[in-house]
C-alpha cells in the first residue's frame, strides 16, 4: 500500500501523522511511504531521517493526496485538504466531527472512508489513540492556565503555590478522566488547592484510591459544579461523552459570579466546549475574555509540544496503522471490533452514532460497511 502523510497546515501545528520509525516500520511491512517535505521539521524530524527509513520524500500535498492509498494524519483535515480526498481514499486522523458539521459534509461527499483516532476503543474502556494526547494536553492545562492566571495575560495575579502564608490557587477539574487526571496531578504537584469532579462513581472511587491524599474529589452536579466553581481560580473543563459534542457544565450567566480574573481552560474544546462561553481558539492567539473571566481554548494544545507529542501519538497509532496497511481497512476493522469503532465515514455515509445525533445526520451502522 501507498501510505502518504502530508504536512501538518492548522495553525501553530507542528506535530506530524508518522515519526521516521513508523515510517521504517511500514517500510519493512512492503509498503511504500511518502512524505512531504519538511512535514517532521516541527517535531525535530529531518527529511534525511525518513529518507534513511525508506520513504520518499514528496514535494507537494497534492501529490501526496493523489497517490496515496492511505493518507495518515494528526488534525482533522482542513478545507484545502479536503478538496484532495477521493472515493477510496483511506484517511486515517483524529476528526471530531461532532461539532463541525462542515468538514462532515465534505468528508462524505469525498467519498473516502475516515477513522477517526479519537472513536478507536481498547478492551478497558478507554480510548487508546486519544489517551497519549489527552495525557499531553491535560499536564498543559495547569502550565497555561498558571501562565494566563499571570496579571499581564488578564489573570487574577494568583500563583499557583502561593507562599508560606499565602494560600494556593483553588484549582477545579471538570472531568476525571485521562486529561483530567494528568491535569489534576501537574497542578497538585505546582501546589495548587485541587478538586477534580466526575460523574462516574467508580472513577471517583479510582481517583479517591490513588490521588486521595494529592486532590479532593466530588461527584458531578449542576449544583457541586456551581459552588466549586464560583470559588476557584482556575477552572478545567475535560469531560468526554465519546464521539458526541460535550455537554455544556458552565453557563454564562455563572462567569459574573466567579472571581474576576479567574481562567477557563476548555481542553473539551475539540468536542465543542464544556463552558458555554468557549470558542476554538489557536495557538497564535490563544487567550481572550467574556464577562471578566478569562478563557484559553485551544483545540491543538498538544502541538505546543510537538516532538513529545509526536513521538507519543506514533506510539498509539503504529500498531493500527500496519493493521490497516497490511490488511486493508475492510479486514483490518473485521478482525478487530476497537479499530471499527473508530470508523466514522465510509463512501458517503456516517457511521458513528454518536456524530450522528449531534448533527442530524442519518447513520447507518459500522457493521454493514465490512459485509
Ligand atoms: N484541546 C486539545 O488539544 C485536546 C483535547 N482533548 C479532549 O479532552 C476531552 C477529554 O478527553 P479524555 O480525558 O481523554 O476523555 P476520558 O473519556 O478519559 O475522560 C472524560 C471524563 O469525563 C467524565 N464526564 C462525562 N460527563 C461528565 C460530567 N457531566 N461531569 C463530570 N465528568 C463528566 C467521564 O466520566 C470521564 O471520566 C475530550 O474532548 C478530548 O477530545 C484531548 C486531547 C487534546
Ligand atoms: C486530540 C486532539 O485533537 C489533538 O491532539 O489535537
Ligand atoms: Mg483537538
Amino acid at each position: 500500500m501507498k501510505i502518504g502523510c502530508p504536512t501538518e497546515i492548522k495553525p501553530q501545528e507542528f506535530r506530524v501523522g508518522m515519526t521516521p520509525d513508523a515510517a521504517r516500520e511500514a517500510v519493512n511491512h512492503g509498503h511504500t511511504v511518502l512524505i512531504q517535505a519538511g512535514a517532521g521539521m516541527g517535531a525535530g524530524f529531518t527529511d534525511e531521517d525518513y529518507t534513511t527509513a525508506g520513504a520518499a520524500i514528496i514535494d507537494t500535498a497534492e501529490e501526496i493526496f493523489a497517490t496515496a492509498d492511505m493518507i495518515v494524519k494528526v488534525k482533522e483535515p482542513q478545507a484545502v485538504e479536503r478538496k484532495m480526498l477521493r472515493e477510496g481514499q483511506l484517511l486515517f486522523t483524529y476528526l471530531h466531527l461532532a461539532p463541525d458539521p462542515d468538514q462532515t459534509r465534505d468528508l462524505l461527499d469525498s467519498g473516502c472512508t475516515a477513522i477517526a483516532y479519537e472513536t478507536v476503543t481498547d478492551d478497558r474502556g478507554g480510548l487508546p489513540l486519544l489517551a497519549p494526547m489527552s495525557e499531553v494536553a491535560g499536564r498543559l492545562a495547569p502550565q497555561v492556565g498558571a501562565y494566563t492566571l499571570q496579571k499581564a495575560n488578564g489573570g487574577r495575579g494568583v500563583l499557583m503555590g502561593g507562599v508560606p502564608g499565602v494560600a494556593p490557587a483553588k484549582v477545579v477539574v471538570i472531568g476525571g478522566g485521562v486529561v483530567g487526571t494528568h491535569a489534576a496531578k501537574i497542578a497538585a504537584g505546582m501546589g495548587a488547592d485541587v478538586t477534580i469532579l466526575d460523574r462516574s462513581l467508580a472513577r471517583l472511587k479510582y481517583l479517591d484510591d490513588v490521588f486521595g491524599r494529592d486532590f479532593k474529589n466530588q461527584y458531578s452536579t449542576a449544583g457541586a459544579t456551581a459552588e466549586l466553581v464560583r470559588d476557584a481560580d482556575m477552572v478545567i473543563g475535560a469531560v468526554l461523552i465519546p464521539g458526541a459534542a460535550a455537554p455544556k457544565l458552565v453557563s454564562r450567566a455563572q462567569l459574573s459570579e466567579m472571581k474576576p480574573g479567574a481562567v477557563l481552560v476548555d481542553v473539551a474544546i475539540d468536542q465543542g466546549g464544556c463552558f458555554e462561553t468557549s470558542k476554538a481558539t489557536t495557538h497564535a492567539d490563544p487567550i481572550y475574555e467574556v464577562d471578566g473571566i478569562m478563557h484559553y481554548c485551544v483545540a491543538n494544545m498538544p502541538g505546543a509540544v510537538a516532538r513529545t507529542s509526536t513521538q507519543a501519538l506514533g506510539n498509539a497509532t503504529l500498531p493500527f496503522l500496519l493493521n490497516l496497511a497490511n490488511k486493508g481497512w475492510k479486514q483490518a476493522c473485521a478482525d478487530d471490533p476497537h479499530l471499527l469503532n473508530g470508523l466514522n465515514v465510509h463512501a458517503g455515509k456516517l457511521t458513528y452514532f454518536a456524530v450522528g445525533k449531534a448533527l442530524g445526520i442519518d447513520v447507518v451502522s459500522p457493521q454493514l460497511m465490512i459485509k
